[in-house]
């Protein structure tokens, strides 16, 4: 019976980095979830045990906080870029090294009330988490490498300008058809680009408005429909992204029976379910788009 070793990775998981900036007494915060991942020739280190390929996931660790303070994090795809291919160039059993970030925003406080915020004082901030992955792969001489940014957990919620109707029925079918709906979604988008020349932190602000503006401004007849609009105006307003994918759980909001109450119910008072939701996922690419490569391979999840 033939058995072999298949794909393998290793790496340290979720390093929770906060970096302060305290050259002025006016401190900025940067507070993120760093996942390093190594490549390469570590096949000895499962067949027979021996670990002298082998970089310990600690001392990956110990340098992500290195670079914290280093290279710092202007943006987490710049640093997750200097990171990653540190480990490529530098530690000779690795072939590729994939770093995934995400990043979580802090608010500064009104505390004098005069909404110039506090110099060393925030409050977490509500709303989506940033992330960035990159992975380098090969010698410098036959460098490839990959940048996604995206975002996750943005909660955005329409209470109108949403239908569903028209759709496919059977004998289960139970489902009345609207034309006036409330439309609610947790966003998770990532999107590739095609180099690394790139204003990071002003395309991150500029992608997340114009998604969200798709979201608020379409008359949405699916989630399905909004997903690729906004898929599309990403591609159409930012040359440097070759491709957009995104997963929208439906947030399902139901119109509450106050009927039996003898009380009208005009859209106005609804049952938030939590579950089961409608999961709803699809990609946007430009024809041209370059060979996705090792761009989606994953380091959380399965190899
Ligand atoms: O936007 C929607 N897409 C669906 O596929 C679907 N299915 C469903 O029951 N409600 C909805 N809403």
């Amino acid at each position: 019976m033939g058995i072999r070793l298949g794909d393998h990775q290793y790496g340290k998981a979720e390093n929770r980095i906060v970096r302060i900036q305290r050259d002025t007494a006016r401190h900025e915060i940067t507070d993120v979830n760093v996942s390093t991942c190594l490549r390469g020739a570590f096949e000895d280190a499962h067949l027979t045990g021996d670990q002298h390929a082998v970089l310990p996931t600690d001392t990956q660790k110990q340098t992500a906080y290195a670079y914290a303070k280093t290279v710092g994090l202007a943006s987490i795809e710049s640093y997750a870029l200097a990171l990653a291919t540190h480990f490529v160039d530098d530690v000779e059993p690795v072939s590729g090294a994939r770093v995934e970030v995400e990043q979580y925003g802090w608010t500064r406080v009104d505390a004098d009330g005069t909404g110039a915020g506090h110099d060393h004082t925030w409050v977490r901030s509500g709303q989506e988490i940033r992330t960035a992955a990159v992975t380098v792969e090969g010698p410098a001489d036959a460098r490839r490498t990959w940048v996604t940014g995206g975002l996750k957990d943005l909660v955005i919620l329409k209470s109108t300008g949403s239908e569903f109707h028209g759709f496919l029925q059977d004998e289960f079918t139970v489902l009345e058809p609207t034309n006036d709906r409330v439309m609610a979604t947790a966003l998770e988008a990532q999107w590739r680009f095609a180099g690394t020349d790139v204003d990071w932190n002003a395309t991150y602000a500029g992608i997340k408005a114009a998604m969200v503006a798709v979201f608020a401004e379409l008359q949405s007849l699916a989630l399905q429909q909004t997903l690729y609009e906004m898929g599309r105006a990403v591609l159409e307003q930012f040359e440097d992204v070759v491709e957009v994918r995104m997963s929208a759980p439906n947030k399902h909001h139901f119109l509450y029976d106050l009927g039996r109450f003898g009380i009208d119910n005009d859209n106005e008072v609804f049952h938030a379910d939590d579950r089961p939701y409608g999961l709803i996922q699809a990609s946007v690419i430009r024809d041209d788009a370059p060979d996705a490569g090792s761009a989606w391979q994953q380091y959380s999840g399965l190899v």
